[in-house]
């Protein structure tokens, strides 16, 4: 039978599905698209802890509107690194990641017109979960081969050991689930 995993957030609870990454590790799957309340509510207490900063940026896909959301109560503009190449994409520039929900490995990338949003501005990067910390790597690369000057990090949720780091802030702790 399907678990769950309750939680707690920006003053709103919703029920987790637990899902299998491994034989020996699960997850409780945060899905956050389709929940505008969640979305809303999560922004909004995330920008109180926010310091100062002229442009967000998050991966493709499950952090867009999250940032959206930021942006929009904010006022400002974000940027959204791809995680393929589209026509439209000019001039990449790349990095490799690996996500603890995703086998291998995938590239993010951003093109030209991101790239000029984040040079010389002060950037916080946000994404609605932090587990490994290898998106938030990958994107603090991008940002620094992109001329932008990282201000903070920040998740909805840091999952497992993610929640022990001193570099990030977020809103609640999530569990990982070994068997
Ligand atoms: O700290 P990490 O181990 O890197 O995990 C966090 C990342 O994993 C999730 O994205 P996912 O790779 O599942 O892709 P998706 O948003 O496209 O579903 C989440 O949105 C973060 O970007
Ligand atoms: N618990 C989780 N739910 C959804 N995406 C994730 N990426 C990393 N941990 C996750």
């Amino acid at each position: 039978m399907q678990q769950y995993y309750t939680l707690h957030v920006a003053g709103l609870t919703r029920e987790l599905p637990i899902c299998s990454v491994s034989d020996t590790l699960d997850i409780a799957a945060f899905i956050m698209f389709s929940d505008v309340e969640l979305t809303v509510a999560s922004a909004k207490e995330i920008i109180k802890k926010a310091p100062p900063c002229d442009v967000l940026i998050t991966a493709e896909s499950k952090g867009i509107p999250l940032a959206y959301e930021m942006a929009r109560q904010m006022g400002i503009r974000y940027v959204v690194a791809r995680k393929s190449v589209k026509v439209y994409t000019i001039d990449p520039i790349e990095v490799e990641v690996q996500s603890i929900t995703t086998k291998g490995s995938q590239k993010l990338y951003l093109g030209r017109d991101e790239v000029e949003l984040l040079n010389g501005k002060r950037v916080l990067i946000v994404d609605d979960v932090i587990s490994t910390g290898e998106s938030l790597k990958a994107l603090e690369t991008l940002v620094e081969k992109a001329g932008g000057k990282i201000v903070g990090q920040a998740a909805v949720l840091a999952e497992g050991d993610a929640a022990d780091r001193k570099d990030i802030f977020y809103l609640e702790k999530l569990p990982l689930f070994f068997k």
